[in-house]
């Protein structure tokens, strides 16, 4: 399912698979994009598609989540060069998976990518979300990192960045900005928030206790994703944003009948799905037309 353990991660060894990627396709992407679950249809809006399966790609992982078709998506938006992974990894997908989920940030990196975008599907923890929020991610909480459990743990090639890299500007200011403008002028108003997003590693659910816990601490959603990508992405030195679309409302309370289930996150997903995509191609327009942005 994934490299063997230590395979396939070497400075060389992403080398070879951006390599491999280029002489295949004359799109050279600035933009990378990542689809959260449910929300693969981001990858549908490139034009003049040039696509790969994960399975046909040296050194990629596979994609095993329901909701993650597991291609990578080279094209354009709106005239700018995009790369878009329709489907990601997740720790839970294999036991000591860290570093295979976050290899294509590197290969992001190495194909040219200077900007991130990725979206996720989380649990709403904050009372005041509801279910169909997007929201803008501002920070994180590393769950599994308290635990040492950190894509970067193990040797540092400073080909990529430093031993010790700052986590306080993870989430780039302007394009928090950015996306708050653009969601105004869309309309979006009523919807759009921001926040905390809380990463665990999954794959079961959270208990009501668990969710009181992580409120208490400061999260206002929680997930099974991103933070990884996030801190490989900004090691390497790429801009990035980060959203989570609001698709079910974390149970807090021993009188609900609430339960939390993929397919509910799925189908929230799809409901908004549009709302996205328009938000994300419009950021994606302004990050070409404003260079100081890019
Ligand atoms: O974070 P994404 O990939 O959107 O997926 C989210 O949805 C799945 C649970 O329904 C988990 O994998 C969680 O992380
Ligand atoms: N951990 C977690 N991941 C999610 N992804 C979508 N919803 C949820 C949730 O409630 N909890």
């Amino acid at each position: 399912m994934f490299p063997e353990a230590n395979k396939g991660y070497s400075y060389e060894d992403c080398k070879a698979t951006a390599d491999w990627l280029l002489a295949q396709t004359d799109v050279r992407p600035t933009v990378g994009i990542v689809c959260g679950s449910g929300l693969g249809g981001l990858a549908d809006m490139l034009k003049d598609q040039v696509a790969f399966n994960y399975k046909d790609i040296p050194n990629f992982p596979q994609s095993t989540v329901h909701g993650h078709a597991g291609r990578l998506v080279f094209g354009t938006l709106k005239g700018r060069p995009c790369v878009c992974m329709q489907g990601r990894f997740h720790l839970y997908e294999e036991q000591f998976a860290v570093k295979s989920i976050t290899l294509p940030m590197r290969i992001f990196k190495l194909l040219g990518v200077e900007t991130v975008m990725l979206t996720n599907a989380a649990g709403g923890l904050n009372q005041d979300f509801k279910v169909g929020d997007i929201m803008i991610i501002k920070d994180h909480l590393n769950m599994p990192g308290f635990a040492g459990n950190n894509p970067l743990s193990g040797p540092n090639d400073e080909r990529f960045g430093v031993r010790f890299p700052c986590m306080s500007d993870a989430y780039d200011r302007e394009l928090q900005q950015l996306a708050m403008d653009v969601g105004q002028e869309l309309g979006y108003g009523d919807f759009l928030r921001e926040g905390v997003y809380c990463v665990l590693g999954g794959p079961s659910f959270e208990t009501i206790a668990e969710c009181r816990m992580l409120h208490k601490l400061g999260a206002d959603a929680v997930g099974m994703s991103t933070v990884h990508e996030v801190i490989i992405a900004r090691h390497c030195g790429m801009r990035v944003f980060a959203l989570s679309l609001i698709t079910n409302q974390a149970v807090m309370d021993y009188d609900s009948e609430e339960k939390a289930n993929h397919e509910e996150v799925l189908q929230t997903g799809r409901q908004r799905a549009q709302q996205l995509e328009r938000l994300v191609s419009t950021m994606v327009t302004r990050i070409e037309h404003n260079n100081n942005y890019a």
